[in-house]
């Protein structure tokens, strides 16, 4: 899929921007703060219906206006699709795919399909388990709506019993209601876990098979999902559930104890490792950056097996980051990828470009030259 045109107004910086993108590689170049991750951003919420650097709306909204507008236009496998979001200061977003108004949020995940690679993802091997958990969330349910709708569940009635924990402490007769919570959350549960494990093994795979390529052959990746649920190698989701329903049972004293649900797959994480040890705690810095760059790499290449045909890939602010050798790699592995890069200077991509594409100056929230490459 690719997106070929771009029209926002009043969005961050932009009074009105009207573009027309290459389907291979568009680089947007120019100093700091002049617009250009906003450009990437606005791609984004396209794609996602919000933002990866804020959850306001409002902050997206260009100063003292009311609404901010932004249009994408496009092509996938099986036609053309376009996508149009208006963003209100005060009252809920408007978001239209193909003419069509949406009435949820979740409606819009998969009709054009995104993967951003930033520095923050360094987040995802040296953050918390959340940085974690969140990446596993939204990269699965990017491509799968039934697990989007189980997170979201699980997540609402994890809320619900916790307010009922901590009810209990104060009366002791409501414990009698805790069995309705505990179902709701073991049957969500187990479907959010199960798909999670599914998800990892493939990720497993394909991004040991990327670290090997970076580092030609020298450095083993591996990626584990840990569960505080214990689960056995077949992963079935009846033993899941059984798993996970005794767990809440046993720690029912504790939970209540606490105030909140000490059990389940809102306290699990990812394991990362290099050649079996622990990547957050003994890898280098330049071991991690290439671990989250395969990481990001196996994500595209899922997502084109889910679904058939590559994400957009945006990549905010990394070039520079990367080696001559990384770049390389980065840049053959996108052959088939339309993808948006952000630089402040030309020199930062190191490596010639053999791939066709658009080059638009920014400067202060307008575009002041485009060149083909
Ligand atoms: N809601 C808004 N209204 C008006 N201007 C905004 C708004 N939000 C952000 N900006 C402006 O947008 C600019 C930042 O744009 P952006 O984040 O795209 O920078 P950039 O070109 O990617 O820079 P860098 O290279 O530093 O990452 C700043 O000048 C900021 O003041």
């Amino acid at each position: 899929m690719f997106i070929s045109k771009l029209k926002l107004i009043n969005f961050r910086n932009y009074n009105k921007l009207d573009i027309i993108l290459h389907d291979k590689l568009n680089i947007f170049i120019g100093n700091n703060a002049q617009g250009k991750t906003n450009i990437l951003e606005s791609l984004y919420v396209t794609g996602f219906g919000k933002s990866f650097r804020t959850n306001k709306d409002k902050e997206l909204i260009k100063m003292n206006k009311d609404m901010a507008y932004i249009k994408a236009e496009g092509k996938k496998r099986y036609g053309e699709i376009s996508i149009e979001l208006r963003l209100w200061n005060n009252r809920n977003k408007e978001i239209k795919t193909n003419g069509i108004s949406l009435t949820k949020l979740s409606e819009l995940l998969g009709s054009i399909n995104i993967v951003i690679f930033s520095p923050e993802d360094l987040k995802l091997i040296k953050g918390g388990p959340s940085e974690r958990r969140r990446f596993i969330d939204r990269e699965i349910s990017h491509v799968n709506k039934k697990y989007y709708y189980n997170i979201m569940s699980y997540n609402k009635v994890l809320l619900q019993r916790n307010n009922l924990l901590k009810n209990i402490a104060y009366n002791k007769k409501l414990l009698k209601t805790i069995d309705i919570w505990n179902e709701k959350l073991v049957e969500y549960g187990t479907e959010v876990i199960f798909k999670r494990i599914e998800f990892i093994k493939k990720l497993n795979m394909l991004s040991r098979l990327m670290n090997r390529r970076i580092t030609e052959g020298k450095e083993n990746l591996e990626i584990k999902y840990l569960s505080n649920i214990k689960i056995d190698k077949k992963y079935k989701t009846q033993d899941i559930y059984e798993s996970f329903k005794q767990m809440l049972e046993k720690k029912i004293d504790n939970d209540i104890k606490r105030g909140f649900t000490t059990v389940g797959p809102h306290k699990d994480d990812l394991g990362i490792y290099i050649d079996n040890k622990d990547i957050r705690i003994f890898g280098s810095q330049g071991q991690q950056r290439t671990a989250a760059l395969s990481l990001k790499l196996s994500e595209i290449e899922i997502i084109k097996g889910e679904i058939g045909e590559y994400p957009i890939l945006l990549l905010d602010d990394v070039m520079s980051e990367l080696d001559i050798n990384r770049q390389k790699f980065l840049i053959k592995s996108l052959k088939n990828v339309q993808t948006f890069i952000t630089i402040t200077e030309l020199p930062e991509l190191m490596i010639p470009l053999d791939k066709e594409g658009s080059i638009f100056k920014i400067s202060n929230g307008s575009i002041v030259q485009n060149n083909d490459i």
